[in-house]
């Protein structure tokens, strides 16, 4: 069958949402404190739709074609494909966001290998899956049909597609035992096709369906073999069936179609689609002839839409040029990855001045998204004409290339020598036990012991002297001050509460990975490279762009304040190697684990620093150890390996009587519970209250023998647990678990919530460790 409507030649998967102004992010929270209406709220996000499309004309998408991705999300695209099926009604979208009075959230989680979250929908038996809210289709039609006068833009609807949505779903409770919301495939794909007849009929040339379930085994493990080509197939046989629909796209992006646990790509290939977009940065490019491709256009995501680096033009145009031969498709057409939802907006927002951290060279070697939009653009020109016809620009991108590669700081031959010379002995410690003597014998601590998570509220007082500070209306020494009296204000409060082992509170930090990246060598921020973490909530990931060393110590002088005054032991706070790549942008011209081990050795020498300040205690945080998995289980043993020895390599040098603790905060530990053992921390303390302590037999099963804080409440909500709620989680614990190595905390940090049910819930958390105690 021929292609009947050609693939676009260009195109990107999705672009930033939340505006490059964040105009999103203020007309959400104007709406939600009630300064706005309805219609206010509606008539910005429409303003933002058009600006977006437009803007992506202008940088060279083809606006007739179906080239431009109609990507916008109020809120999260998951909640969107809820709302489209009717399984949560369009007027409760952001109580489903963000719970009312009465009723809570949807359960809130990462998206694939990213740091987005998305809203997890609970789907049941008899949850209303139809073709419910037709928003894709008016934006479709505002666009393409503008009554602002404004340029007319055909764009291509982007909606995440009825498989991944299932898999993404989570059985609603009281389904049956044994229901699985993929058990709705056909009743969600019959509301499908009635929105590609709707569209078809509004005038859609293309639609993009989201598949990277298909690409992830953490997703799609608990399948049976074949369950999900099953699933496609017989998904996208009615999709395709649809009379007068727009051509489809499937697009796949965060991985690999064809791993280990099955070839995803065959039953694409094999339906009757029209275009598939796979991710040629984290994937690799099918080899040899595929059955079906002939009749497809292969959209080759050969622009990394999940990192800020620009692109190599000279190899991706020549490994597009060898797609074609190579698969024997139909055609091919340059792609991103993935959506660039991951980076900031434009490399030209930021101010290159040298200032803070912002590195003049870097301007030349980042590509945000309206640069990754112009190297499709770019790609696409040269594919069709061949290099010739852009030879300027692969040239410029060459030559930043070759400045990159050889630019002071890039590689640094005393860090790499350090690397280089690492053996075993430098990620072990002295026997466990030996080293439980010697610290119970330093700390004297009693059995059960209360502590924290690390970070206590950020008060508005604490954002608005580092505001100030951050524009120059306050001094470096007045709002030191001001931290210090931050400092001392928690220690007293942990005193007075009777915690066992107290921390600093973590004030002056921003952010627990971007107060490391701007004090070590080899990081840059930015001031404007928002990236949406979740609904309007943003974050600005650090860069890591070369050898990373550490000028002065980072943390010392906070600790060593805090532990002048009290005679208990103040735990020292560090973001653990892997926690901090995986919240910034990292190097693409070297393998992840090189860089985790510079990182490493450079906390490495910062706990050496604590210690030599007196500090008995040590935390290294990972709570991202689980984020960074790899979504094929082939990959998931090497890179557990990388990330237990970075751990290790930042802890090991600590005294046998130097405690060192971990944290991690998520629910899901199965995968990583080896690795949890593998990290040899002497406590973890972990998320545990919403699952009620299930971890601590996990653990123990799995021959956990160390310190082990299962969180004993939950700190993602304001709600103060009683001291007697607190007491039963405890004794679950102790039950589960040799009491001895028991510790007592909150599942994270208390920096979102306030003081007066932070105070509060402490103190039950203190009251519930001395009951269990004394029934030990
Ligand atoms: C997301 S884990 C947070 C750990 C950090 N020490 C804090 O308390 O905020
Ligand atoms: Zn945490």
């Amino acid at each position: 069958m021929p292609i009947a409507t050609p693939f676009p030649g260009g195109t990107i998967l999705g672009y930033p949402r939340i505006g490059r102004r964040r105009e999103l992010k203020r007309a959400l929270e104007a709406r939600w404190a009630g300064r706005t209406t309805d219609a206010e709220l509606e008539a910005a996000s429409r303003a933002l739709r058009l600006a977006t499309v437009r803007r992506l004309v202008a940088l060279g998408l083809d606006p007739a074609d179906g080239s431009v991705p109609s990507s916008f999300s109020p809120y999260d695209q998951v909640l969107d494909a809820a709302v489209l099926l009717g399984a949560v009604p369009a007027a409760d979208y952001f109580v489903a966001a963000r719970g009312d009075g009465a009723r809570p959230p949807l359960e809130m989680t990462k998206w694939f290998d990213t740091n987005y979250h998305y809203l997890v929908p609970e789907i049941g038996p008899d949850t209303p899956l139809t073709f419910a809210d037709d928003a894709p289709v008016r934006w479709f039609a505002e666009a393409a049909r503008p009554d602002d006068g404004g340029q007319a833009v055909v764009t291509r609807p982007v909606v995440v597609g009825p498989v991944t949505f299932l898999l993404l779903a989570k059985a609603a409770a009281g389904a049956p035992v044994g229901f699985r919301p993929l058990d709705r495939l056909d009743d969600a794909v019959a509301a499908y096709a009635d929105l590609l007849a709707a569209l078809g009929a509004a005038g859609a040339p293309w639609v993009q369906l989201d598949e990277p379930a298909l690409v992830a085994d953490t997703v799609t493990g608990h399948l049976a073999p074949g369950a999900l080509a099953e699933a496609v197939t017989r998904a996208y046989a009615t999709l395709t069936a649809v009379p007068g629909r727009p051509a489809i796209l499937v697009a796949a992006p965060y991985g690999d179609l064809r791993g280990a646990s099955g070839d995803h790509l065959a039953p694409l290939a094999a339906s009757d689609v029209e275009a598939i977009a796979v991710d040629l940065v984290r994937g690799s490019a099918p080899t040899g002839l595929v059955p079906g491709l002939e009749s497809k256009a292969l959209v080759a995501g050969l622009v990394d839409g999940h990192n800020v680096w620009r692109a190599d033009l000279a190899a991706r145009l020549a490994q597009a040029a060898r797609l074609q031969a190579a698969t024997g498709t139909g055609a091919v057409a340059v792609g991103t990855s993935t959506s660039l939802l991951h980076v900031p907006h434009d490399v030209e927002d930021e101010t290159w001045d040298g200032a803070a951290g912002r590195d003049p060279r870097l301007r030349d070697w980042l590509a945000f998204a309206d640069q990754k939009v112009a190297e499709v653009v770019t790609l696409a020109r040269g594919l069709a004409h061949g290099p010739g016809a852009v030879a300027e620009q692969i040239a410029a991108a060459s030559a930043a290339l070759a400045d990159r590669a050889a630019a002071a700081g890039v590689v640094v031959p005393a860090v790499r020598e350090r690397v280089a010379r690492l053996g075993e002995a430098d990620v072990a410690r002295a026997p466990y036990r030996e080293r439980a003597a010697a610290q119970a014998a330093r700390l004297s601590l009693p059995p059960l012991p209360t502590t924290t998570i690390g970070s206590f509220p950020q008060t508005p007082e604490i954002r608005a002297a580092r505001a100030a500070w951050a524009r120059g209306a306050l001094d470096d020494a007045a709002y030191e001050a001001a931290m210090r009296a931050e400092v001392a204000r928690v220690v007293a409060l942990q005193e007075e509460l009777g915690l066992d082992v107290l921390v600093h509170g973590e004030p002056e930090r921003n952010d627990m990975v971007q107060h490391f990246a701007e004090r070590l060598d080899g990081f840059a921020v930015t001031a404007g490279g928002w990236v949406q973490s979740y609904g309007s909530r943003c974050v600005r990931p650090p860069i890591l762009w070369g050898d990373v060393s550490r000028p002065a110590p980072l943390t010392v002088a906070w600790t060593r304040y805090a532990q002048s005054l009290t005679a208990k032991p103040v735990k020292g706070m560090l973001t653990g190697p892997v926690t901090i790549l995986a919240w910034s942008f990292v190097r693409d011209d070297q393998p992840l684990g090189d860089t985790a081990a510079q990182v490493a050795l450079a906390l490495r020498d910062e706990v050496a620093d604590l210690e030599a300040a007196g500090a008995a205690v040590v935390q290294v945080d990972e709570p991202a150890l689980r984020e960074l998995l790899p979504l094929r289980r082939e990959d998931q043993r090497a890179y557990l390996d990388w990330a237990v020895r970075a751990f290790r390599l930042a802890t090991a040098g600590a005294a046998p009587d130097t405690q060192v603790h971990t944290h991690l905060c998520y629910s899901e530990f199965g995968e990583v519970i080896d690795a949890i053992d593998g990290l040899d921390a002497d406590v973890t303390s972990l998320e545990a209250a919403r699952s009620r302590m299930e971890i601590v037999p996990q653990l123990r099963d799995a021959g956990y023998g160390r310190g082990i804080g299962p969180g004993v409440y939950d700190i993602h909500s304001p709600r103060v647990p009683s001291a007697g709620e607190v007491t039963e989680l405890l004794r679950l614990a102790v039950r589960a678990i040799e009491p001895a190595l028991v510790w007592v905390n909150p599942d994270c940090g208390l920096k979102t919530r306030g003081y007066a049910e932070t105070t509060e819930s402490l103190r039950h958390l203190v009251a519930a460790a001395r009951a269990v105690r004394a029934s030990l």
